[in-house]
């Protein structure tokens, strides 16, 4: 395979996962890529990427600025592989084996893909073109894992439990070559076998090669799947569209729950399945959105959508103006900053802070109005993180960030806020763009635990927030049993102390912030990816009243 034929075989739309991280971007991969039929050459073409040389074969590549490689060449790191000649020949290249020891890290460490492969693109000095192919490879095998299990049962003729892990992460890299991504057939194939003989020796590469050799001949791949999973149509529609059967079927209750028809179900997981785009939040008072560049959000007045690139470009990220944030994350903090209230308004709470993306856009937004936060996180680790995506708010717009028990807060400091944001530790069936391998992770018995954990935590927003005050209850899950079924019990359980809690009209709060937002008909809110084009974000609005 040629740099060429890798390029050519661009992902679509790769790039960096879109955190609610306060901080810059982490990730050297840039987004963009898409768009390019299979095959054109012309855009290696216009960047000149050839250059007669010494190289193998004589020719050398270079990327689209021509530093890459000299910049690697200069540090005396190989932008190949690290093996020498000889065993190169045999092996692979930089991206595909970054990408393959990123899946061995999430099959063998528990890793999150999408902390794992930053740094490990950074220590490897692959940069630009090479990593945004290197994170489609690795998110897109892992994100479409149930998609590619299935066809290399079919293709092997054996389940997939019977294949090693490290061969059948080679596989699935092959298979997201040949299905998913640009890639070339005849370089998905050799380069995957040559990763396969450098990281599972020259016996297993020969499998690999007669499994990808009979994923490329056959056609129909999502046909052929489909019938081997089955008459239900769930399961039809899981199994093609790479979701666990019980995610799915928990998708589609959310969708009807909220007000939707199961019929979008297949429209929202082919939303799961793509690389999200990168969204910015222009912390309000600190950084406009112009000075962000991209495309203004369509929600947010706050958002702005970035065409590619790395977001540490940006300036006011540097400085922490302005952050990664999902337009989504933003619409409800600052939907929970735009409810009404009676009384005064100068105390807020951010009960769940960490990694501090809503309680900086909370801050700035408390700023402007003569406001403080007080800004909460159980782990120390990640109440570091609220500080450093506090970092350029002023000085008096915060009052603390605390490390501690939410549940505590409640009784610890009864009616003593104005404003009270619950982002609820969740599932995050709602962003299963962002953590591609998440919805592998997760089982059914975390809904249940994780629904405890917010039940208390709401009831203690419930107590820390003064009659008059308001409550907003956010999760990156749509579940119902992590958003209606909580908020309800919630209401019963704070009668039952003697509470006066109502419900207030987020849907009217977010209209008035984002007039053209498809909403239902319901006083919650529920955004989704296939709609939206934002995480599926929970909200729900609540009034203490005595
Ligand atoms: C969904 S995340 C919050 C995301 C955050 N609001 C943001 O926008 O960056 C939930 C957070 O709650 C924290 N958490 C979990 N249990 C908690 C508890 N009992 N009290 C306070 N925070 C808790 C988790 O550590 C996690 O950082």
């Amino acid at each position: 395979m040629t740099a060429d034929d890798r390029r050519d075989g661009d992902a679509r739309g790769a790039g960096r996962p879109d955190g609610d991280s306060g901080g810059a971007g982490r990730s050297a991969g840039g987004s963009g890529g898409a768009g390019r039929p299979r095959g054109d050459r012309r855009d290696a073409g216009r960047q000149g990427v050839e250059r007669r040389d010494a190289g193998r074969q004589g020719v050398e590549r270079r990327d689209a600025s021509g530093r890459q490689r000299g910049a690697a060449r200069a540090e005396g790191r190989s932008t190949r592989s690290a093996a020498a000649p000889s065993q190169r020949r045999r092996g692979t290249d930089a991206p595909r084996r970054a990408a393959f020891d990123v899946l061995r890290a999430v099959a063998d460490s528990d890793s999150y893909a999408n902390l794992v492969l930053p740094p490990l693109l950074r220590e490897r000095g692959i940069r630009g073109r090479d990593a945004a192919f290197a994170t489609e490879l690795a998110y897109g095998a892992l994100r479409l894992r149930g998609r590619y299990d299935a066809v290399i049962t079919l293709a092997a003729d054996r389940p997939t439990d019977r294949i090693d892990g490290p061969v059948l992460d080679v596989l699935r890299l092959g298979v997201h070559q040949l299905l998913g991504m640009r890639v070339p057939p005849h370089a998905a194939v050799s380069e995957t076998v040559g990763l396969a003989r450098e990281a599972v020796g020259a016996g297993p590469a020969q499998f690999v090669n007669a499994v990808l050799r009979a994923v490329e001949r056959e056609a129909d791949w999502d046909a052929r799947i489909a019938d081997a999973a089955g008459d239900d149509p769930l399961l039809r529609l899981a199994t093609v569209e790479s979701h666990p059967v019980w995610v799915a079927r928990a998708l589609r209750e959310a969708l009807v729950a909220h007000g939707r028809t199961a019929d979008e179900l297949a429209a929202l997981l082919a939303a799961d399945n793509a690389a999200p785009r990168v969204t910015l939040v222009a912390r309000p008072g600190l950084a406009t959105r112009d000075e962000l560049g991209g495309t203004p959000g369509h929600l947010a007045p706050t958002a702005a959508t970035l065409g590619g690139g790395d977001p540490a470009a940006v300036e006011a990220v540097r400085e922490g103006r302005a952050g990664v944030q999902d337009e989504g994350s933003q619409l409800v903090a600052l939907a929970l900053a735009a409810a009404p209230l009676d009384g005064p308004d100068v105390r807020w709470l951010d009960l769940c802070a960490g990694p501090g993306g809503k309680a900086a856009l909370l801050a700035a937004c408390a700023a402007e109005r003569g406001a403080r936060l007080l800004a909460n996180e159980l782990q120390p680790h990640r109440a570091r993180l609220v500080e450093q995506a506090l970092r350029a708010v002023p000085p008096g717009a915060v009052e603390a960030v605390r490390t501690g028990d939410g549940r505590l807060l409640g009784d610890d400091e009864p009616g003593g806020y104005d404003r009270v944001m619950v982002d609820a530790p969740c599932t995050g069936l709602g962003a299963l763009r962002r953590r591609p391998e998440s919805r592998w992770r997760r089982v059914p018995a975390d809904v249940a635990a994780l629904g405890e954990l917010q039940r208390a935590l709401l009831a203690s927003a419930l107590r820390a927030v003064r009659p008059g005050g308001v409550v907003a209850y956010v999760t990156c899950s749509p579940h119902v049993a992590e958003t209606q079924l909580v908020v309800v019990d919630a209401l019963r359980a704070a009668t039952k102390a003697g509470l006066g809690v109502q419900r207030i009209d987020a849907a009217a709060v977010v209209r008035g912030i984002a007039p053209d937002a498809e909403l239902t008909d319901r006083d919650d809110v529920q955004l989704w990816p296939h709609v939206h084009g934002t995480d599926a974000m929970h909200l729900t609005l609540l009034r203490r009243t005595s």
